[in-house]
């Protein structure tokens, strides 16, 4: 496992973000799925070095970062996009990427610049690498993140939410990206769109206030709803969440009551369910 985390705690003031989480990631797209303030970007961070838990283990790449010798080398095989990437916007897209190269202590001009090219090919954006950041659209930027993290090839890419505010075009792309840098290495990213899990996850955890409810694949956790999902053409009293879909019927998922008309469940079903149902202790595979 590239990634192993047992009984991870941390504490804001009196906000626990984590409560005891364990976490396994190997090759492949692991996905952190959760509502907002869930600890995904706080365990993302513990696992990109950033930050140390308050209590418990993790090992990266098979050693210990709370260890200087051992985060260091940690660091040399790690690439992360940050939730918020803080860019020197008056950069052009190559002078960015290329000091993010420089503070990886890529030392020398030539084959640093080559591996600056190679993630801006990689990433789509030849054609802006002389633009300023400031000029770039959202989804432009978005790419530079992607591209800065994956300098120097790493083994392990930790990607906080990389496809929040694409169009759908973009997403697309930016899934295939993803699921290309995921053969071969270790990807956890974190997502609020379940079809961006399911597109790209081999594996899943979901996170509610800090604990992990459940972890999985994806078609594992789309069972679980199974015979609890069905259409009406009204909110049932009887759902835990209900919404209206496109012919206006709407779908509701729960205990379904006699006669239901039961529908096969989406991935997003068996995450509200998990979500309405926050006590529930979920199976562990
Ligand atoms: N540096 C910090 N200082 C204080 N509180 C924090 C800090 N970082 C996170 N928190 C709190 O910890 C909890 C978990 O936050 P976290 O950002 O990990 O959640 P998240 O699942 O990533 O949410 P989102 O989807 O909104 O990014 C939240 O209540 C948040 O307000």
């Amino acid at each position: 496992m590239t990634v192993r985390v047992r009984s991870a705690t941390k504490s804001f003031g009196r906000t626990t973000a984590l409560d005891s989480v364990d976490l396994d990631a190997g090759h492949g797209v692991t996905g952190l799925l959760g509502p907002n303030g869930a600890g995904k970007t706080t365990l993302l961070r513990i696992i990109a070095t950033v930050l140390a838990p308050d209590r418990g283990t993790v090992t990266l790449l098979g050693r210990d970062p709370s260890r200087p010798d051992d985060r260091t080398r940690i660091r040399e095989r790690l690439g992360y996009l940050p939730q918020d990437a803080g860019f020197h916007r008056g950069f052009t897209v190559f002078e960015f990427i290329d000091y993010v190269a420089i503070l990886k202590q890529m030392t020398d001009r030539r084959p640093r610049h080559d591996e600056v090219r190679r993630v801006i090919d990689l990433t789509g954006l030849a054609s802006v690498s002389a633009k300023r950041i400031r000029a770039l659209s959202g989804g432009m930027r978005r790419r530079v993140g992607l591209a800065q993290a994956l300098l120097g090839n790493p083994d392990l890419l930790v990607l906080d939410e990389p496809t929040v505010g694409l169009d759908p075009e973009q997403r697309l792309r930016f899934r295939e990206m993803i699921s290309h840098a995921g053969e071969g290495r270790t990807v956890v990213m974190s997502s609020h769109q379940t079809e961006d899990i399911t597109a790209l996850c081999t594996r899943i955890a979901v996170f509610h206030r800090g604990r992990v409810r459940f972890t999985g694949t994806p078609n594992e956790l789309t069972a679980q709803a199974a015979g609890r999902v069905w259409a009406d053409s009204q909110r049932s009293a009887a759902a835990l969440a209900a919404w209206r879909i496109g012919d206006g019927t709407f779908r509701n998922v729960g205990d379904p009551p006699a006669g239901a008309e039961l529908v096969p469940p989406t991935l997003e079903d068996a995450y509200l369910l998990l979500m309405g149902e926050p006590d529930l202790e979920v199976t562990h595979s």
